[in-house]
């Protein structure tokens, strides 16, 4: 595992966007697309901001696959999905062709939404285990990722699919990448800024393993796999390590 560690939230963002850029043309090179899953919430905003305009001509966009290792159970036009931020800050302003975006299908009621999402990623790695050039990942307060809430069932599933589940902290069903499928991308980021972000951080990386209350300590760096942290002196000012 690798921490990347930058004075500002700004610099954290740069650093990202390169690193997106860069394993996009690794893997476009390797094996003629770049298959990655975004994350939700707040933070990520500016680093599609920044991707849309910065990066638009230096990376090959049309060979870019798009997915989201978590989504709200809200029609995709409600202000609280993934898909919908996504959607403004990156897919409309660089002309993203619909047909490589895989929004999760809300429509459908969440646990068929779910296997709906499984079942499209099988379609997409031809039957092999899904594993995504570059999964993005956000960290909240609660030390949570992806959907992955403190001590919910999903914690458990070894399975590396994608799960649907009601979570009682924030009294709606999302629907979840399992801590399996991530780790299994050839390159995990968590992209974590700002103070608020410190003791989470903490926990996950300095904490003795308890998943139940700090689920992000399961993802894992395996031997086929890359796990970086990209965050800012914010966040990790409450590291004994850097
Ligand atoms: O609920 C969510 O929040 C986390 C962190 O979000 P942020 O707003 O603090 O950046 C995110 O990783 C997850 O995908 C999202 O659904």
């Amino acid at each position: 595992m690798k921490l990347n560690v930058f004075n500002t939230a700004d610099e954290v963002l740069a650093s990202l966007a390169e690193f997106f850029a860069e394993k996009a043309a690794e893997a476009i090179e390797k094996h003629g697309r770049f298959a990655v899953a975004l994350s939700g919430g707040s933070s990520p905003k500016k680093l599609h901001e920044l991707l849309a305009s910065e990066y638009r001509d230096k990376i090959e966009w049309e060979k870019v696959w798009f997915f989201f290792g978590d989504e709200r159970d809200v029609p995709l036009t409600d202000s609280q999905s993934n898909y919908l931020m996504a959607k403004h800050t990156l897919f409309d302003p660089l002309g993203i062709d619909p047909s490589h975006v895989f929004p999760v299908q809300t429509e459908l009621g969440a646990d068929e939404a779910a296997k709906q999402y499984t079942a499209n990623l099988i379609d997409f790695f031809d039957g092999q285990s899904a594993s995504f050039d570059l999964i993005i990942l956000g960290l909240g307060d609660n030390s949570h990722t992806a959907s992955l809430f403190p001590h919910t069932s999903v914690l458990h599933d070894d399975s590396a699919s994608v799960q649907a589940l009601y979570i009682d902290e924030v009294k709606m069903n999302r629907i979840t990448f399992t801590a399996p499928l991530i780790n299994n991308a050839h390159h995990i980021a968590f992209l974590v800024y700002g103070e608020g972000k410190a003791e989470a951080v903490k926990h996950i990386l300095e904490d003795e393993q308890d998943i139940e209350l700090y689920p992000a300590q399961l993802i894992v760096e395996t031997n086929d796999g890359d796990l970086q942290w990209f965050m800012d002196e914010g966040a990790a000012g409450k590291l004994e390590k850097k």
